[in-house]
């Protein structure tokens, strides 16, 4: 992969080391330096470009690593480039390898769930020219060596056909522990007890937690200390996973913008995995609503979230707090919703925990039919539009995203309902019914509209 600037000067090394920092590495004495400015932006290219490449071969919708996502998440990336004569000159990129460590559930032979934060591969790919050319081999034996890390140690985003190839082929990992989530680990992940070198990416961010007991069968439930709320993403944690339904959870669970009570929300509460979905459920009225969240007999496809893309446009105001509480003043009394009228519509800052993800951004263009689907009142309307999100998710190339990017930007009209026919809607709707369900959002998208501003 080739740049328009001199990556061979910007990246100095075979092999170079970015973390969330994206700092340009110490260039060779002797060469010219420009502005660091400029150099951080020719790194983020880099990382940019890579995401973008990587995403294409594993036909994900939309790239899982961007500049943007690696300074929001402690991943470390290695990337190589290519040292061979025939890119004298700018030099060019051999690929790359994204690793970073996760809190998840897994489980062991015996099917009993262990919280564990092992090393994971979160994405990979070599350039399609230079593919079994043993560069992958050499990125991953670097990384290994660098993580002090063994292979079978290792837990794998939703590897694809090749790379559970090349696990084989130099690893002889082949026996996988059969798991609910999107990560795949190997036989012996429980066999040994993984003790991060003073250098590796865990022991810089858990120091204080390195050391843990050894392990016999399966590894106890030994975890570093609570770490600032930003930094946990607990469980299901797959960019791939999170995304594959972003579609619908967008609108749900990336709750950034979304108002209170959503946006007091765990992501969590509508985690993919059944594991979560067991142990964690949400309040009412939300715990109502769960049948939408089921993931689709068949596997989901590998991709990445709309929501989460770096390239949303900007964003559509949500419908105000005093909004919804509007609303729930319709509702049949319950003790929660009167909870919620009784509250500070300010909310306690507990109530108002939220996540920092960019997908919690998104959250809010997704909110909305950008395509007046959710319009109809159809009770099935909802599920229609959640397969036909799912569909479009699967369908969706990466570069249709940019499209729809383009439609999420607010270009498009945001009434559903021409203001005369905005008669209140009958109220039979209920917040003890399935409130996700497109009467309800056309209920909020209604009441929205009637705003003077
Ligand atoms: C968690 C994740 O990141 S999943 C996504 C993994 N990335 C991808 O699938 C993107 C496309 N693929 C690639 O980028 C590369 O093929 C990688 C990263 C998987 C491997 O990098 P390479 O440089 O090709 O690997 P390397 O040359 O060291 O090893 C080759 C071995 O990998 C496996 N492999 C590589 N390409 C293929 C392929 N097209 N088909 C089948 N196996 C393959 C084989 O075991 C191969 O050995 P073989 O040639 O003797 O059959």
């Amino acid at each position: 992969m080739e740049f328009p600037f001199d990556v061979d000067a910007l990246l100095p090394e075979r092999i170079t080391v970015l973390d969330q920092h994206l700092r340009p590495p110490a260039r060779r004495p002797g060469t010219t330096t420009p502005a660091r400015v400029d150099l951080q932006q020719q790194i983020m290219t880099i990382v940019d470009e890579l995401g973008k490449a990587s995403a294409k071969a594993q036909h994900l919708p939309a790239p899982i690593t961007s500049a943007s996502r690696m300074q929001s998440n402690r991943h470390v990336m290695y990337i190589l480039k290519d040292t061979s004569a025939r890119m004298a000159g700018k030099g060019a990129i051999v690929g790359f390898l994204k690793v970073g460590y996760k809190k998840l559930f897994v489980l062991d032979d015996r099917e009993a769930h262990n919280e564990v934060e092992p090393l994971c591969i979160l994405d990979f790919y070599i350039h399609e020219s230079l593919q079994r050319h043993g560069h992958g081999r050499d990125l991953f034996q670097y990384m290994l060596q660098k993580e002090r890390v063994e292979p079978h140690q290792l837990a794998i985003d939703r590897p694809s056909q090749k790379l559970l190839k090349f696990l084989n082929k130099h690893y002889n990992l082949e026996t996988t522990v059969p798991q609910v989530n999107n990560f795949v680990i190997f036989e012996g992940f429980f066999a040994h007890q993984h003790r991060p070198p003073a250098t590796s990416l865990r022991a810089t961010r858990h120091s204080c937690a390195a050391a843990v007991d050894p392990m016999p069968a399966a590894p106890a439930r030994k975890l570093p200390p609570k770490r600032a709320e930003g930094d946990i993403k607990p469980y299901s944690s797959s960019d791939r996973e999170c995304s594959d339904f972003s579609f619908f959870y967008s609108n749900l669970c990336c709750h950034d913008s979304l108002p209170f009570p959503f946006s007091s929300l765990s992501c969590s509460f509508f985690s993919l995995s059944p594991v979560l979905k067991v142990a964690v459920e949400p309040p009412w009225p939300l715990n109502r609503a769960p049948r939408r969240a089921t993931p689709p007999a068949h596997p989901p496809p590998r991709s990445s979230s709309l929501g989460n893309s770096p390239e949303r446009g900007p964003l559509r105001p949500f419908v105000p707090e005093q909004e919804l509480l509007r609303s729930l003043r319709l509702c049949p009394p319950h003790p929660t919703a009167r909870l919620l009228l009784a509250t500070d519509p300010g909310g306690s800052p507990a109530q108002r925990r939220r996540t920092r993800t960019p997908a919690g951004l998104v959250a809010q263009s997704c909110s909305y039919s950008r395509h007046g689907r959710l319009n109809s009142s159809s009770p099935n309307t909802g599920n229609q539009e959640l397969k036909q999100g799912e569909q479009e998710t699967e369908n969706r190339s990466a570069s249709e995203e940019q499209v729809l990017s383009q439609h999420g930007s607010g270009e498009e009209p945001m009434h559903t309902v021409p203001p005369q026919a905005q008669a209140p809607p009958a109220q039979s709707w209920t917040m003890g019914g399935d409130m996700f369900n497109a009467r309800f959002i056309r209920n909020l998208q209604e009441r929205r509209s009637t705003r003077p501003w």
